[in-house]
């Protein structure tokens, strides 16, 4: 165990007011114990750390120079938020964020009057600051909006939707631009390129330039339209920037790690602002501790680790991960036909296209954080006759849901999408749990819906949604890893809307879809001892369903239980609508669907979280015995 760090000036800074009372010359001192804070709590929970290394020094710049939390401070995303949680009352509880009961990873209302947005999906910061702005101007307010932005977010047609509008409504909103030129991965596109060229092709600005800049073009209360018209001036003269057209004042790039930079810029945009600013910081990524900036993800998400070397805890694996399966047997299905072509939006590492782009670099296309873009873009791809996997974690996948209904489904083009991280995720929590997309899918005229409930079962889902050319085509697999069955040198052709029974039983039916078929199994065990004989079921498809093999199964068992790891909506609700129809829910059948709570459950271990929801065996098994009215052996489970 590593000693916790000597932090004698960061004792004394319990909220930013704290902060303020210090002299500028303490703050290189404070922003190092702060960072030495981070790395040892980060040590002990595990989580994003190398984002907010690199915003350390921004963080207490902006907490000094800003009066917080009037002054509106959002990060965007929130993942590098932990060092503002250190200063903003949150310290005694830093070592329990991710943890069940602890704090979120992420920035959220809930937990503190300093984060005046919650986040964790990207790019919405410009957007809810300008909302914030402009409440403040009707309401004849002066407070400060600052928005804070990475490189990686800003790939995302949200953050210049945002800028489009803040640039019309010339609104008082700050935006810093964090660039450490990386997102989880190193970043691509266009504008990543433009931004390493606004980055490498001016030196820094310091106060004296920055000042300068400022009187000689603005002077300190000159009108506003004076000035955007000089900014006009100068855009058409010299070429303005991006941001400078979009009506941006654009100040940098600065050094983001250089406090007495970052201060005396800050304060000027502060007292002097009265449109739109952005402030383009240049930073590092996993700043100021060795084994983060020497690491290819600069440690953007870590488990647990040792201080002094940098090894992070690593669980023993009896069976690969459900990502790796996925990214190796699309390998295998795309060796054999090469009109397979993959597409992720900025998670190649997470979706295991990184495997896939070191075999096929051609056809592997990150399009960064862009989910909307990367679907269109794959049914466009469909369009030309090629088999594109757009592979888009659960959460993610939301954001691009009219992308999904009017430019794939509507005109049934063949987009496979595979969904990793669908369910429950653990330490993430709520905004980036998987629960909803059977539901929003599977409504879906014509789109077929799998979910795997073991490695080899996934194996068989990409083989089929490689062969499916009929219209889109989607199979939802969770994190981690695999239950270690035996796999099949290569997957098999499913047939669509086909389920299996995995075990013959006559009283009570299980039938689950996807992952919770083990806990299935491990229930029926239980349930047999009890001397219920349980059958159990592998739906396989939500859409189409396999109407057969639920029909035999209600009209032979008294009970039947649906078990999904997803929200209200989803496999449970088409069979109850099938069933319904059929006047199979009329003879006595009793009928349970589990899914997942009606909540958005907090962060915690996985194993907690399905007990909790009911989803594990006990719960299963206690779902029958209610059923049947055994109400000692229910409480019992
Ligand atoms: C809509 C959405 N897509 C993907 C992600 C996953 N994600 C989290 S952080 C991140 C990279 C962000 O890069 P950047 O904004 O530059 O921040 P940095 O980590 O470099 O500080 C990505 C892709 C997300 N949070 N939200
Ligand atoms: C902040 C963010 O959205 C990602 O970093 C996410 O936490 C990654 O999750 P996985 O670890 O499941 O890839
Ligand atoms: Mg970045």
């Amino acid at each position: 165990m590593n000693a916790k760090p000597d932090t004698p000036l960061l004792d004394k800074v319990r909220i930013p007011a704290d902060l303020r009372t210090l002299a500028e010359s303490e703050l290189p001192q404070l922003a190092s114990e702060l960072r030495a804070e981070l790395i040892d709590a980060v040590s002990h929970t595990g989580g994003h750390l190398g984002a907010g290394l690199g915003v350390v020094e921004l963080t207490v710049a902006l907490h000094y120079v800003f009066n917080t939390p009037d002054d509106r401070l959002i990060w965007d995303v929130g993942h590098q938020a932990y060092p503002h949680k250190i200063l903003t009352g949150r310290r005694d509880r830093i070592r329990t964020l991710r943890q069940e009961g602890g704090l979120s990873g992420f920035t959220r209302r809930t937990e503190s009057e300093y984060d005046p947005f919650g986040a964790a999906h990207s790019s919405t910061s410009i957007s809810a600051g300008l909302g914030m702005a402009m409440a403040r101007d009707l309401c004849g307010g002066r407070n400060n909006v600052i928005a804070v932005i990475g490189d990686g977010a800003m790939s995302a047609g949200m953050a210049y939707e945002a800028m489009n509008n803040a640039g019309a409504l010339d609104a008082r909103l700050i935006v810093i631009l964090n660039d450490n030129d990386m997102s989880i991965a190193p970043p691509t596109g266009a504008m990543s390129a433009y931004l390493a060229r606004l980055a490498s092709g001016k030196t820094y600005l310091g106060l004296r330039d920055f000042g300068k800049k400022l009187t000689s073009y603005l002077g300190e209360r000159a009108d506003r339209a004076i000035k955007r018209a000089v900014e006009h001036a100068r855009g058409y003269v010299t070429g303005g920037t991006l941001f400078e057209e979009l009506g941006f004042y654009h100040i940098g790039p600065i050094d983001g790690h250089n406090l007495e930079h970052l201060i005396p810029v800050l304060k000027n945009v502060r007292d002097n602002a009265d449109g739109p600013v952005l402030i383009h910081v240049v930073t590092q990524k996993g700043k100021g501790y060795g084994p983060a900036e020497a690491a290819p993800d600069k440690y953007h998400g870590v488990n647990k680790f040792d201080v002094i070397t940098g090894a992070q805890a690593k669980a023993p694996a009896n069976a690969p991960s459900y990502t790796k399966v996925f990214a190796e047997s699309l390998i295998q299905e795309a060796r054999e036909d090469d009109r397979i072509v993959a597409v992720t939006a900025a998670m190649p590492n997470g979706t295991g296209l990184d495997l896939f782009g070191e075999v096929f670099p051609t056809r592997t296309f990150d399009v960064g954080i862009a989910e909307q873009h990367a679907v269109t873009f794959a049914a466009g791809l469909a369009t030309e006759g090629y088999r594109p996997f757009a592979a888009i974690y659960s959460t993610f996948l939301q954001r691009a849901y009219d992308q999904v209904v009017h430019d794939v489904a509507i005109q049934s083009l063949p987009v496979r999408f595979p969904i990793d991280r669908a369910g429950f995720v653990g330490a993430d929590g709520a905004t980036h749990c998987g629960a909803f997309d059977t539901t929003f899918l599977a409504t879906l005229p014509g789109f077929v819906v799998m979910a795997a409930a073991d490695e080899a079962e996934l194996r068989h889902m990409v083989r089929t949604a490689a062969s499916y050319d009929d219209g889109p085509i989607a199979f939802r697999y969770p994190r981690g890893n695999g239950i270690g069955v035996d796999m099949p040198e290569r997957g098999s052709v499913l047939e669509i809307g086909k389920g299996r029974i995995v075990r013959e039983g006559t009283k009570v039916a299980l039938l689950s879809f996807g992952t919770r078929l083990q806990d299935c199994l491990a229930a029926a065990d239980e349930l047999g001892a009890a001397g219920l004989s349980t059958t159990v079921a592998d739906a396989r498809f939500a859409k189409p369903l396999d109407e057969d093999m639920i029909r035999r199964l209600v009209r032979s068992h008294e009970v039947l239980v649906t078990v999904e790891e997803g929200a209200v909506g989803g496999f449970a609700s088409h069979v109850l609508q099938f069933l319904a129809h059929e006047g199979l829910l009329e003879s006595g059948l009793k009928v349970r669907p589990l899914v997942l709570p009606d909540v958005f459950t907090d962060h915690a271990k996985p194993e907690k979280m399905y007990a909790d929801a009911g989803l594990d065996s006990t719960g299963i098994v206690r779902t029958v015995f209610v059923a049947l009215g055994h109400a000692a052996s229910a409480q019992r489970a």
